[in-house]
Order: structure tokens, then C-alpha cells, then sequence
């Protein structure tokens, strides 16, 4: 289901051939339509017919009001159930593309193309599409999953920086729930570049598929992959809502930062642990100023996350480097410490 294609892109111009799909619609945003879109559309060699559509980019656009535009595109372009999107874009258009796709008609085909690292590892990868609505993150959704996943490791070179680094955030979360030598391979890196990372992508995506695997729906291990999304996610609400948003790895590397404390409070890592994953996650991301966000408001934020029940905020922790555990519940001082904690680190 996940093929990392070459510069022929010959696996996707076989899967096209194989399931002549009736028209294919590309979802791309503004940078992935300027950088991306042209080398693979000189590649592919289907005669079926495609349309282009271009979003702009960004978070702000994850809503419901482009979902509503978008469905009503496919409407003016007559999709059909036989009609494939392609979501050529980063987490933005894999979310939204597969929100519209699995909703328009009770669903149709699509396919990933992540263009960022972080689509590349995570977003495109599980079958979790969604919207954000009132600032929640990822709110309204659908669980289906893309018929592929094709990765194309090039994409990388006209990406961003901060975006580079926003993807480095989930695949060093995936060493840490899961996989010691992939942390321990990942925080060997000095310089964060695509052909430093490009060799670890293949491992990330494995570390996603084993879990997503074992439980679809997120009932039970799937829980760990969002690991540093409880406060990761409430902060990234606030950034957006002041009109400032962050890259969401920057978001979920603070929430590794404060969950990684919470792990030490709640005694399932020795504080010498915490420290040392810390240390390591502060050398390559950028401490951000929470201090003028209410402790009552991102509790409040956190109640919404989709882990909770029965009213309690359910929290996914690290039991070890390579190790996690789910449904465990903190105090909202634990909470408190462990922000005011952050706090400190900026200070
Ligand atoms: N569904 C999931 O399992 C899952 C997992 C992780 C994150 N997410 C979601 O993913 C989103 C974040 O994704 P993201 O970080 O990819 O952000 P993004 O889609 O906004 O992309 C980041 C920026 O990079 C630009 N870009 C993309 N590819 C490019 C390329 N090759 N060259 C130049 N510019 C390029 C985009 O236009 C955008 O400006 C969030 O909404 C997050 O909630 C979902
Ligand atoms: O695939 C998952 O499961 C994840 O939790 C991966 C996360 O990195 C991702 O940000 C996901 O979108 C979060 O999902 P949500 O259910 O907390 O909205
Ligand atoms: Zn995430």
C-alpha cells in the first residue's frame, strides 16, 4: 500500500493502468501546484482525462467552508464513484483531500502523495482524514484509508526548512513510542537535511503501518502514536486561534517536551530519561513563548481530545525510550507542572 517511487514513477503509471479510473481530480495547494505538481505530471502517462484544483496553503484552510467548496468542484467537474482524487500536498491537503473524498457520494477513490516530510511519515499514512472546526484540531473526520500511498522522496528539496523540521517532530516520536534505535539513529543527525533524513523515512512509515494495523480505529495501541498531541494539540489551537499558527511537529515537540515530564511525575521514566529526551528534542526544535496562554484554556482544549472517556483526559506516556502506554490518567496539577515546567525552559 506504501510504494517509494523512483524518478520513473512507474509503480503510479501501472496503478493508473490497472484501475482506469473515469477522471482524476489532483488536490494540490499553492507551493505543491508551483513545485511538485509539474515533474509529476511529466511523468505520468495515463490518457484519462484530469482536472487541477489549488487551494491555498495552510492550516486556516482546513475547515469546513473549503471542504464545502471543494465538494461542490467535484460536483461541477462530475465525479463520479469511479472518479480518483489525488492529494498531492503535506498533511493539509492529505486531511482535507481525504475528508472530501470519503464523504462526497458516501466516497470515492483517492490517493496520497505526500510532499512534505511529515505527510511522508505520518499524515498520509492511516487512513485519518479530517477538519478542524472552532479551532479544534481534526474535530469532524472520517476513518478510511487511501487506496495507495505512493512516496516520492524529491519532493523534499523545494520544502521549507521549519516544515522539514515540523516532520523530524513525528518521526522522532515514533522512535520514542516505539523504537529505540530509530530514536537513537534519528538524534545522530546533526544537520537536518532531506538527504540526512531521506534514509529514515522507510523506518517511520513501518513503525506507523505496525500500529495503524493492529487498531484502525484507535481503540487501543493506535492511542500511542499520539503521543504529545493531548497538550501538543491544545497548543496548537491557541497558536492558531491568536492568528499565529506553528507548524504542527513544532506544536507536538513542546507536548513531547511536557508529556515526557508527565511521564517522570506519573514514575514510568527516571527523571535522568526525561532529562536526556529533552535535551535532545530541545537541540533541534525552537522553545516557543506559552506563557500568555490560559492554564484554564488549554485544559479546556484538552478536554476535546478524541482520546478522552467517561470524562477523564486520557493521556498516551512513554514508559521507556522505544516504549509507551495509553489511557493513563494525570492530575490537572501534574498538568500545570509540566506547563509551568516548559515555562521555565523558555524563560
Ligand atoms: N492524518 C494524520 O494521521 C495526521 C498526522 C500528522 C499530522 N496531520 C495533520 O497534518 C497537518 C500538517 O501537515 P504538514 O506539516 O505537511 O503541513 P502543510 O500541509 O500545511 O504543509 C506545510 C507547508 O509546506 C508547503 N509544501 C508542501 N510540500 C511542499 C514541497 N514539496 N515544496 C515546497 N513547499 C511545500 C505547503 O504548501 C505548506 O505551506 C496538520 O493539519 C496535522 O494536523 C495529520
Ligand atoms: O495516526 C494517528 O493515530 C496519530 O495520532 C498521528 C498524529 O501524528 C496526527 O497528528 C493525527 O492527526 C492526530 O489525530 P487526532 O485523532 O488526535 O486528531
Ligand atoms: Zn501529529
Amino acid at each position: 500500500m506504501i510504494t517509494i517511487l523512483d524518478d520513473s514513477f512507474s509503480e503510479l503509471n501501472a496503478y493508473l493502468e490497472s484501475n482506469k479510473p473515469s477522471k482524476i481530480i489532483f488536490l494540490t495547494d499553492e507551493n505543491t501546484h508551483e513545485h511538485c505538481l509539474p515533474f509529476l505530471l511529466s511523468n505520468v502517462t495515463t490518457e484519462v482525462p484530469y482536472e487541477v484544483i489549488e487551494i491555498e496553503p495552510g492550516e486556516e484552510l482546513k475547515t469546513i467552508d473549503t471542504a464545502t467548496q471543494l465538494w461542490e468542484i467535484l460536483s461541477d467537474f462530475e465525479a463520479d464513484r469511479k472518479t480518483l482524487m489525488i492529494n498531492l500536498g503535506g498533511g493539509v491537503i492529505t486531511d482535507l483531500g481525504g475528508f472530501v473524498a470519503s464523504t462526497y457520494k458516501r466516497g470515492v477513490s483517492f490517493i496520497n502523495i505526500p510532499t512534505t516530510l511529515l505527510a511522508m511519515c505520518d499524515a498520509a499514512i492511516g487512513g485519518k482524514n479530517g477538519i478542524d472546526h472552532q479551532f479544534l484540531k481534526n474535530i469532524v473526520g472520517t476513518f478510511a484509508n487511501p487506496e495507495q500511498i505512493f512516496i516520492y522522496v524529491g519532493f523534499l528539496k523545494t520544502l521549507p526548512h521549519p516544515d522539514l523540521r515540523s516532520g523530524f517532530a513525528e518521526m522522532l516520536k515514533h522512535g520514542l513510542i516505539a523504537d529505540r534505535k530509530h530514536w537513537e539513529d534519528l538524534t545522530a543527525i546533526s544537520e537536518l537535511t532531506p538527504e540526512n533524513i531521506a534514509h529514515y523515512i522507510e523506518r517511520s512509515t513501518g513503525i506507523k503501518q505496525e500500529i495503524v494495523q493492529q487498531d484502525f480505529k484507535e481503540q487501543n495501541i493506535r492511542k500511542t502514536l499520539n503521543f504529545g498531541h493531548t497538550i501538543g494539540h491544545a497548543l496548537e489551537s491557541l497558536f492558531l486561534k491568536s492568528g499565529c499558527p506553528i507548524p504542527h511537529g513544532e506544536a507536538i515537540a513542546i507536548g513531547m517536551i511536557c508529556e515526557t515530564r508527565l511521564s517522570y511525575l506519573n514514575k514510568l521514566i527516571t527523571e535522568e530519561v526525561s532529562d536526556e529526551i529533552i535535551k535532545q528534542i530541545k537541540k533541534y526544535f525552537p522553545l516557543h513563548d506559552i506563557s500568555s496562554f490560559k492554564i484554564k484554556e488549554i485544559l479546556h482544549l484538552m478536554t476535546n481530545d478524541k482520546k478522552n472517556s467517561l470524562g477523564e483526559i486520557n493521556f498516551s506516556l512513554l514508559n521507556g525510550i522505544g516504549s509507551s502506554c495509553y489511557d493513563q490518567r494525570v492530575s490537572n496539577d501534574e498538568i500545570t507542572e509540566v506547563l509551568t515546567f516548559y515555562n521555565n525552559m523558555t524563560a
